[in-house]
């Protein structure tokens, strides 16, 4: 028996593709969108760059969007909170959601690259869809013994932030399958501040074969050396000024190592827990209204394509070190204080150095 397909116009049709106002950049909400839109640009060999993100866009994140227009000709960034990736006990429903403000910093970004003849490319498509867009067989939850089909990356998964967030790469690796076989872009890029991510990345698109580069762009600091995040928005202006902790401590790791060219683990690592300890105690001495706390969850020294635990440095190959701390929530809030997004939270840093090889 024939089958008919109904011909009615979408909405779409009648008044034309959703964009970002006042900019040509298409915001594409379904997976039949994105094919619709990439179809055409496998026959004419321009090459597309895909910036996965969840939102909330900084320096971090334009920074990559601007590596992925200097080397395709047209840019997807998506922006979608992925539940899969947060623990039950995670900041799912307070993680910043910014789209207006996101959506403003897409269209200037592309002027600048417009204007830019170094630029291959420009930001050609936003894709952000919804959670019964991206798990069409339903949300499979966030719990550990969630079932569904999953990509998990293992043991790299596993340790460090995966031990700290057992469901958390699962998620990742899940959802970025998902999106690569969605947008099929030659080029994939990952900021270097969520290091084992590029790691796990790295050996899924290895091990499953899938035909695109990942592309590493550096870690975008504050001027103080604070790494940029989303999460940064939680700490409040006390908080944020002790919040450089971790980069001061793996700061000293890596001057251990490249001053005074140490490669034992407790030599470099010693070397880090001491600054942060020194400031922890610092802040002790202080009165509850001034103080900050935190907790330091890891400070590691691992292998740099497995993340696995280095008792030594070889010089030949180098090493990541990586963290991460727990901001507390400040104690005796003052009147009128900036506690940060969503009244101040518990806050989890992370951060990284390469060390290269000598
Ligand atoms: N400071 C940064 N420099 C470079 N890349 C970054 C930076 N921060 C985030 N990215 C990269 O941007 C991409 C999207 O990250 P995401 O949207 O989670 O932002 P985030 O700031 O890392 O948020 P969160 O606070 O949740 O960790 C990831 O590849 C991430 O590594
Ligand atoms: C890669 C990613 C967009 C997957 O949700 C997320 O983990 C992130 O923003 O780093
Ligand atoms: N940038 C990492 C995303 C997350 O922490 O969920």
């Amino acid at each position: 028996m024939a089958t008919c397909r109904s011909s009615s116009p979408s909405s779409s049709r009648l008044s034309g593709p959703e964009k970002i106002p006042s900019t040509s950049i298409r915001v594409l909400r379904t997976v039949e969108s994105v094919r619709r839109w990439r179809r055409p640009h496998l026959f004419d060999h321009r090459s597309v760059g895909l910036v996965p993100t969840m939102g909330a866009l900084h320096e971090g994140h334009i920074s990559l969007i601007r590596a992925a227009a200097r080397e395709n000709h047209l840019v997807v960034v998506s922006v979608y909170v992925n539940p899969a990736q947060f623990g039950v006990a995670e900041d799912l429903a307070s993680y910043p959601v910014t789209w207006d403000a996101d959506t403003a910093i897409l269209a200037k970004l592309d002027r600048e690259l417009a204007d830019d003849g170094a630029n291959l490319g420009r930001i050609s498509a936003v894709f952000a869809p919804t959670t019964a867009e991206i798990y069409p067989a339903g949300f499979p939850g966030q719990e550990v013994d969630s079932k569904g089909s999953f990509v998990t990356i293992t043991p790299v998964g596993e340790v460090l932030e995966g031990a700290s967030r057992p469901t958390f790469f699962r998620g990742v690796a899940t959802v970025c399958m998902k999106l690569f076989n969605i947008v099929q872009p030659e080029r994939v890029y990952f900021g270097q501040k969520d290091v084992q991510q590029t790691v796990v990345i790295r050996s899924m698109v290895r091990d499953f074969m899938l035909p695109t580069e990942v592309v590493v762009g550096p870690t975008t600091r504050a001027a103080d050396g604070l790494a940029l995040s989303s999460r940064n928005v939680y700490l409040g202006e006390r908080r944020r000024a002790v919040a450089t902790v971790l980069h001061k401590a793996l700061g000293a790791a890596e001057a251990a190592y490249l001053e005074q060219g140490a490669t034992d683990r407790e030599m470099i690592l010693g070397a880090a827990q001491k600054v942060a300890t020194d400031m922890l105690n610092k802040q002790m001495t202080l009165a509850p209204e001034k103080r900050v706390r935190f907790e330091v969850d890891y400070i590691s020294l691992a292998d740099p394509t497995t993340m696995e635990e280095l008792s030594v440095v070889d010089p030949a190959s180098g090493g990541i070190l990586s963290g991460a701390v727990r901001m507390l929530p400040v104690e005796a809030p003052q009147e009128g204080e900036d506690l940060g997004h969503s009244g101040g939270p518990a806050v989890r840093l992370i951060d990284n150095i390469i060390l290269p090889p000598k």
